[in-house]
């Protein structure tokens, strides 16, 4: 195949998520082996000029049908080359005649590039690329000091030992700036005070310090989180959503490794990882948890002491920077439009539903007086809209105030999806240009105290609601199993399969640290059920887990 048509080809496997801009060029045997860096080069470059030159090509004529086989992955392939790259088109010998027709277009392929440029004022193609795509905005290394192995000066003098310059600066516009790529630079965060700051690149993944336990790699907005609810030393915390576990082991840090921290996760896999993290982390409060935090019972007296709870729940990740990632997400909008925007919409709408639910629930803990809640989105309708819903639902907690909520970041929420400015002024948003992924944190605060008897009653609703509609699933099941002839007659009910999710049924997960069996019964909830999900019993005979 022509390299141009290859490359179109791939953009078009890209689109249908099909593989990674990896695997289909320097992992695709169809790709020339000499040609496989070019490849990957040209698919990056054009991901992430697309949107600027999506408008060239369709204002050139070139998409006419003068050339043929043309289409509009090959003319951004191909417009990339010939107007951005130093080198123009690349001359594959078997693309030659493909080459020479797209040549004819030169003229007006130029003309309507240098009027899109001349009309946003800017000086080059560059200065039109989206900002969070373009090389300079890459994030900062934020490196997190484990409290629990060293303090804060003891990490800095490692690092000056090692001939690293600390520098200081307090304007967060300028700190890019002073930690420029591949300097010997760092400096302490302005916001966190567990936190250092290195230039974008630095890799400390080979680090002693890493490799022991003292530092901890996590970008500067997921450590926010621990430091809105800041449990005290001594006190109870639980962590909701929990695995792989950065936010439990920092607030284990916070905490000095005085208290229990219950750290919960509906995958026994992932709470897997968070035990070795933790471990490393020479966390030794931790209590994992293998359950659906939707099924905790927060009127379990094991739960009668917590008084913080950092809710960080699954949520689109649309805040991450992966600039691959990106590159692709950026691309399947140009080319796919509403129809995508409308299958998102229906999908923030169901994550936004479970953010909402599992912030109600831990409100239900009787002992619970903060609460963070973030994600690693930037949408509106999981962070602000979300907050702005649990704010109605109920009226037993208010939003921190803002001098509790990082008072000292800039970047604050959005007057959107419900929220005043008041309100918005309350919680924190980042954004890549901030040098972190996007994220979002709100705080909440109870207002007045826990009123069991209508926890009990919210408690009893849901049940019976789920018990609802457990029936009504599997008489639905009984009739669509049941032969034609016989759908129309009445069946006894069967008896439900699944286990109920308000049994609260929970697995303690082991991991290196012993457990004994007693502790193990001691954590059994208040409302157990005799039934246990398919999933439950997979991970209590795989795992070894404590009986319940
Ligand atoms: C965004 S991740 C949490 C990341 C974690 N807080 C950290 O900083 O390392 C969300 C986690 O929620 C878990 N999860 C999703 N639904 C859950 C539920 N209903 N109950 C408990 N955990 C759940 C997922 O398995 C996933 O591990």
């Amino acid at each position: 195949m022509h390299f141009y048509g290859q490359a179109a080809d791939i953009l078009r496997r890209l689109e249908q998520h099909q593989g990674s801009i990896q695997t289909l060029t320097v992992g695709n045997r169809a790709v020339a082996s000499d040609d496989k860096r070019r490849m990957y080069a040209l698919i990056c470059e054009t991901l992430k000029y697309a949107s600027v030159l999506a408008p060239v090509v369709q204002g050139s004529g070139v998409l006419g049908g003068g050339i043929q086989g043309m289409n509009t992955r090959l003319a951004l392939a191909m417009a990339h080359d010939m107007l951005v790259s130093r080198g123009g088109l690349q001359r594959r010998g078997a693309d030659h005649e493909l080459n020479r027709a797209f040549e004819k277009y030169k003229p007006q392929l130029r003309a309507k590039m240098d009027a899109l440029v001349a009309e946003a004022g800017a000086r080059s193609m560059a200065d039109l690329v989206p900002l969070g795509l373009r090389e300079e905005t890459a994030t900062l290394r934020h490196v997190r000091v484990n409290l629990l192995a060293a303090s804060v000066d003891q990490v800095v003098a490692a690092f000056e030992k090692e001939q690293f310059e600390l520098v200081e600066c307090r304007d967060h516009s300028l700190m890019a700036q002073e930690l420029p790529a591949r300097s010997r630079r760092f400096m302490r965060d302005p916001d966190l005070d567990d936190l250092l700051v290195f230039p974008s690149g630095t890799d400390l993944h080979a680090h002693p310090l890493y490799t022991d336990g003292t530092i901890i790699l996590q970008d500067k907005a997921s450590c926010m989180p621990a430091h809105v609810v800041r449990p005290k030393p001594g006190t109870s915390a639980l962590d909701a959503c929990a695995a792989p576990g950065n936010k439990t082991s920092h607030m284990a840090s916070l905490m000095g490794n005085k208290g229990s921290v219950f750290a919960f996760d509906k995958s026994a896999r992932r709470l897997d990882t968070l035990v070795q993290l933790t471990d490393r982390a020479r966390c030794r409060i931790i209590r994992p948890l293998c359950a659906d935090f939707l099924d905790v019972d927060p009127l379990n007296p094991l739960y009668a002491d917590v008084e913080c709870a950092l809710l960080d729940p699954s949520c689109s990740g649309s805040g991450i920077v992966n600039r691959l990632d990106a590159l692709v997400d950026g691309f399947v909008a140009l080319v796919q439009g509403q129809e995508q925007h409308r299958s998102n919409a229906t999908r923030l709408e169901s994550l936004a539903e479970f953010q909402i639910a599992v912030v109600l629930h831990a409100m239900r803990f009787p002992s619970v007086r903060r609460i963070s809640y973030s994600t690693c989105s930037v949408h509106v309708e999981e962070n602000e809209a979300v907050v702005a819903a649990i704010l109605n639902a109920q009226d037993e907690f208010a939003l921190m105030p803002a001098v509790d909520v990082i008072p000292t970041w800039p970047r604050r929420g959005l007057a959107h999806g419900g929220l005043t400015s008041e309100q918005a002024a309350c919680v924190v948003r980042t954004l890549p240009e901030d040098g972190t992924n996007g994220f979002f944190v709100a705080g909440f605060v109870r207002k007045k105290p826990a009123d069991i008897g209508e926890i009990r009653r919210q408690l009893d609703e849901r049940r019976t609601q789920q018990q609802k509609q457990t029936q009504q699933q599997t008489q639905q099941e009984v009739v669509d199993k049941a032969p034609e002839r016989t759908k129309a007659q009445p069946r006894q009910q069967k008896k439900p399969k699944k286990a109920d999710r308000s049994s609260s049924a929970v697995s303690f997960l082991p991991g290196r640290r012993a457990r004994s069996a007693v502790t193990a019964r001691a954590n059994v909830s208040s409302n157990n059920s005799s039934n246990m999900s398919k999933k439950r019993r997979r991970v209590k005979s795989g795992k070894g887990v404590a009986k319940k």
